[in-house]
């Protein structure tokens, strides 16, 4: 199972002070190096965290793993997209009032624009992913879209309050997975998850693809980014082996 670092919390710090330190493309060369399969980033409408600046420099430094950028599926974003070249584009809806991302993209509502902006994308080269809730009608809808992979929003599990809540989330993206992979998706997962809740989602088997921010950026404070990174990586392989 593959591994992406979401680096965007690291800017997150630095825009604090709106310094220059401490720098996300450092970081990402830090995250490749600990075993980081892929670099995830968010360039939010608002550049809350991440700057257009670093998304040029990211594409120029590295070049050992690929690059999937997060963005709401807009023509600004699209016009960078198409520059930057990252080998893929995951499309997530956007709320500038929002913590974070509350939910998954609605294909069902936009299916027809999304099909015209995908394409233009692929056209391109670029894979394009879509961020989803673990849901039946928007995994068919992601079909009809014409990507080749989604990404289940895992946020209700990580967020869930008690024992039974987290467990019916779980099933959910279960069940999403196996209906993802039979109508030949690539399955990704990812929000929320944690050095405590990630090993049930990563032995989900149709799941080839955790991206995982806040948590290690967090925790890096404490270990150091190059073992926070590490040790979610060995979670990751142990849930796999128990399979
Ligand atoms: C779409 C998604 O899940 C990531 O982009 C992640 O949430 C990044 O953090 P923010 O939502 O805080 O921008
Ligand atoms: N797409 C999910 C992601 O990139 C990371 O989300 P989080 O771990 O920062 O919540």
């Amino acid at each position: 199972m593959r591994l992406g670092v979401n680096i965007d919390h690291i800017a997150t710090i630095r825009q604090a002070r709106m310094t220059y330190e401490p720098d996300p493309v450092k970081g990402a060369l830090i995250a490749q190096d600990a075993g980081a399969d892929q670099i995830t980033f968010h360039l939010r409408e608002d550049r809350r965290h991440i700057q257009d600046e670093d998304v040029f420099r990211l594409r120029c430094t590295i070049k050992r793993i690929p690059l999937n950028m997060e963005m709401a599926p807009t023509e600004e974003m699209k016009k960078i997209a198409v520059e930057v070249k990252p080998e893929r584009v995951t499309l997530v809806p956007e709320k500038r009032e929002e913590i974070t991302t509350e939910g998954g993209l609605d294909v069902v509502s936009m299916k027809d624009f999304l099909k015209d902006f995908v394409s233009e994308l692929k056209s391109k080269g670029i894979d394009v992913a879509l961020f989803i809730d673990p849901d039946a009608d928007q995994i068919d809808a992601s079909v009809y879209v014409g990507v080749d992979a989604v990404e289940l929003h895992t946020g209700e599990y990580a967020n869930a309050e008690t024992e039974k809540r987290k467990m019916e989330e779980l099933d959910r993206i279960k069940k999403a997975s196996v209906y993802a992979k039979e109508k030949n998706l690539k399955v990704f997962a990812g929000h929320g998850l944690t050095y405590t809740n990630v090993q049930p989602v990563a032995a989900v088997p149709e799941i080839e693809e955790l991206n995982i921010g806040h948590s290690i950026i967090a925790n890096s404070v404490f270990w150091g980014l190059d073992e926070a990174v590490r040790k979610m990586k060995r979670l990751i392989t142990q849930a796999r082996t128990k399979l």
